[in-house]
């Protein structure tokens, strides 16, 4: 998942503005339209009543296009109705003069184009402006804008045909539902996998729904082929059972088919998660029409649509999984030296503290501050300052014991805590480190580093912020009394 480092937004790039006559820009339009004119086809083919398809692809390739491609996919999408409309009067023989076609076909693509574009800009603009963490309220922004776009292309679009003469008044007051679902289960199901598709298209298209990477895929695709497998034949079981005993509880069981699907959505990555979608809806649109379940429709555009949103929802646990884990890294260790935040540093201490004191084991902490840091940044600048806290957080980590836990405090001040260590054992460590210290030196400067050291061992019944502030305190006599030195109780660890 990449996102801007400067806003947390996500990058959604789009494809930078060409003339439209760019040969490449029209070369992708003509795809574009063949896509979805051949889609336009195949969703006639399967159609349970006139001009109501079990599931109508073209509108997921409309709001894709117009996600990705903005305005710029509108002279296409206006051809290819205007070319679908001709299509319709040659096959439902409705021998309209071309004149009413042309009208009709115009009012169409007017209205699919209005209805997609508005859903995919609004969306579109939500994207832009969410952060990083706002996956599932993108997720169901795409279900409510992509529902939304679909009942009002629905509409629209059964009004045009009504107005135009191309169907009765009573016939579209019919088919408006059905029309509405088909094209939410086309628009639901396939907008995501052909969102992926043109990013391929378009290199420049990073993540969309939220950051989700269609092109990254680290396992086999054997091991998606056959679950693919498994979920497609128990489609058909439940498609053949639903046609020999044709009743309509039967056709429910198509619901228990998410489970397969989401096993696919946990699994695999996003790309194959939309590609299964696509598989397993357009299987049962031809399964629908092959065994002519006509009667139960409804059930099966249903399903496919609740399967489809379970599944972009299922889609966004692993990213948001992937986040939390960036953001507790983030919490737990310090972000330019690696070592443990002070946060992180406070609770593990805590945690050791009470462990020393249930198992009666001496407990040491070292607080140390590099010496007269200050100036490294008014000499060297403040990047030679960032480097030699790195230096220094490496050194002293290369010497350290497996339980040993060392931590940032703040500024140029490291905290280390010691189990199992008494007092003398630390002033020993610390006296190793000090010296350490002297072979740490600024990145391209001559430039050696040394620090202040206060040590403590807790006392029995102290708690751990009594002995910080008590290594503070030895750490100030440290400085006061000329830097470089080490203080602590035991006299005769003072330098
Ligand atoms: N480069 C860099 N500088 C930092 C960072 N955090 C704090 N500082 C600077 O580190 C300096 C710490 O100074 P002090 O600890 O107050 O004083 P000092 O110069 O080290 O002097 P003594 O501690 O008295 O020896 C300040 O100038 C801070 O601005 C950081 O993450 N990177």
């Amino acid at each position: 998942m990449r996102e801007s480092p400067a806003s947390g937004k996500f990058p959604l790039k789009t494809v930078p503005r060409k003339h439209l006559l760019d040969s490449r820009e029209m070369l992708r339009s003509l795809v574009l339209g063949g896509a979805w004119l051949l889609l336009w086809r195949l969703a006639v083919l399967m159609e349970y009543a006139p001009h109501a398809s079990i599931w109508f692809p073209p509108a997921g390739l409309s709001f894709a296009a117009f996600l990705i491609m903005g305005l710029r996919a509108v002279p296409i999408i206006m051809l290819c109705s205007l070319i679908a409309t001709f299509w319709v009067d040659d096959l439902y023989r409705m021998q309209q003069s071309w004149e009413q076609l042309a009208y009709t076909g115009v009012l169409f693509g007017a209205a699919h184009s209005l209805s997609y574009y508005c859903g995919a800009a609004l969306l579109k603009q939500l994207i832009r402006s969410s952060f990083s963490d706002a996956l599932p309220k993108i997720i169901l922004s795409f279900l409510i804008l992509g529902t939304l776009a679909s009942l009002l292309g629905a509409l629209a679009g059964t009004q045009v045909l009504a107005g135009s003469g191309l169907i009765s008044s009573q016939e579209a007051s019919a088919i408006w539902l059905p029309w509405w679902i088909g094209d939410m289960a086309g628009t639901l199901v396939l907008t995501p996998l052909f969102i992926g598709l043109l990013s391929w298209r378009y290199p420049l298209i990073e993540g969309w729904l939220g950051g989700l990477d269609f092109k990254q895929s680290d396992q086999s695709w054997y091991g998606f082929l056959s679950k693919l497998l498994l979920s497609t034949s128990l489609l058909t079981l439940t498609m053949l059972l639903a046609a020999n005993f044709r009743y309509s509880e039967v056709s429910f069981a198509m619901f228990f088919l998410i489970i397969p699907q989401m096993w696919i959505v946990y699994t695999e990555s996003p790309f194959r998660a939309a590609l299964s979608l696509a598989i397993f809806s357009t299987l049962t649109a031809v399964w629908v029409s092959a065994l002519s379940l006509m009667d139960f429709a409804l059930v099966y555009q249903f399903a496919i649509c609740v399967i489809a949103a379970s599944a972009y929802f299922g889609l966004a646990v692993p990213v948001l999984v992937a986040h939390n884990k960036q953001l507790r890294e983030l919490a737990l260790s310090d972000s330019l030296t690696k070592v443990a935040s002070r946060q992180h540093f406070f609770e593990q201490a805590e945690q050791e503290v009470a462990r020393a004191k249930r198992y009666q084991q001496p407990i040491s902490l070292l607080v140390f501050d590099i010496d007269r840091f200050k100036q490294i940044n008014d000499q060297f600048g403040h990047t030679a300052g960032d480097n030699a806290l790195v230096l220094v957080a490496e050194a002293i980590g290369k010497g350290l014991r497996q339980s040993d836990l060392l931590g940032r405090f703040g500024g140029d001040e490291f905290l280390l805590l010691l189990p199992a260590t008494s007092l003398e054992k630390a002033c020993e460590t610390a006296e190793r480190l000090r010296q350490a210290l002297h072979a740490v030196k600024v990145e391209n400067t001559r430039h050696f580093l040394s620090g202040s050291f206060g040590v403590v061992q807790l006392e029995a019944d102290e708690d751990f912020q009594h002995a910080f502030e008590r290594a503070d305190a030895y750490l100030l006599k440290a400085k006061k009394a000329g830097r470089d030195q080490i203080y602590s109780n035991r006299p005769q660890a003072q330098n």
